[in-house]
């Protein structure tokens, strides 16, 4: 569904993508993992063509990503942090976001006409309670769900979720997980980021470990944990990162280490 290759991205001085190559596999959920200032951000903004890599290809769903701008219409975007203009009201950010897609005619949210709009989270979000506030008020758990809902709202073919959960209340992160499963089972592709490693699990068939702007490894969620022989996530990552770890310093090697396979 997605397939990146030798991306290569510098922000002035700073390496933050060195030659990343991953294939991202349909219908899937696959969690693009790695501490904090690893390039997580970066690869998916390059993806979205938000972020201008200085070499490398990307093909979303066979469209080359620099020579169309038409793929964007297949995605949907959940960012780290929802910035919408301060001044307008929820209702009319959903309105105006329906505009510049070309949506017309019903102004309502939840009894959208149409059908071809997913109103499902803002109406288990209850966001009608809060339509006719502005963004500004909102608490930052109801940003990120109106975030949430403009992310799933078109219906797209692969969705980026960059730390979905941060600011929902226990509640509201279990219904946006509920529907994250359920647009899986309609043949989705979903990418994410999370430091929450219960969730990924939860969540995720797929890891990609980003370290220091470089593929760490890409296993499966089931592999990573029999290769590790650990019960969680947390534990199997941490593993696998002290293990790999005390391979490069061994062997001298940090800044060009190249993980073992797999
Ligand atoms: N616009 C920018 N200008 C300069 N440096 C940037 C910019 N965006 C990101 N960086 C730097 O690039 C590196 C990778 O950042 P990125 O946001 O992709 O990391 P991340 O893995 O998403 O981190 P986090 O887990 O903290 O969200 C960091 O060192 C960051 O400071």
């Amino acid at each position: 569904m997605i397939t990146i290759t030798e991306l290569d991205k510098h922000y002035g001085a700073l390496h933050a993508l060195k030659s990343v190559e991953v294939d991202i596999a349909p219908g899937k959920i696959t969690a693009v993992l790695g501490p904090n200032g690893a390039g997580k951000t970066t690869l998916i903004k390059s993806v979205l063509g938000l972020v201008k890599p200085d070499s490398g290809t990307i093909t979303v769903d066979g469209t080359a990503v620099n020579g169309d701008s038409d793929y964007r219409r297949k995605i949907g975007y959940m960012p780290q942090i929802a910035r919408y203009p301060e001044n307008l009201t929820l209702q009319e950010i959903v309105d105006m976001i329906k505009d510049i897609r070309g949506y017309s005619g019903d102004s309502g949210t939840s009894k959208d006409s149409s059908g071809d709009l997913d109103m499902e989270l803002w109406d288990r979000f209850d966001l009608d309670t809060e339509k006719d506030k502005p963004f500004r008020t909102l608490s930052g758990g109801n940003r990120q769900k109106v975030s949430a809902v403009l992310a799933f709202l078109f219906r797209p073919k692969v969705l980026f979720l960059d730390e979905p959960s941060t600011g929902l209340d226990p509640v509201s992160s279990s219904i946006l997980k509920d529907k994250i499963l359920a647009e899986i089972k309609r043949g989705t592709t979903i990418i994410l980021t999370s430091h929450i490693m219960s969730e990924v699990q939860e969540l995720a068939d797929q890891v990609v470990y980003l370290l220091e702007g470089r593929i760490y490894f890409e296993l499966s969620v089931s592999d990573l944990l029999a290769d590790t022989g650990q019960q969680t996530l947390e534990r199997a990552i941490a593993w696998k990162i002290g293990q790999n770890g005390a391979v490069a310093s061994r062997n001298g090697m940090t800044e060009g280490y190249e993980p073992a396979d797999g």
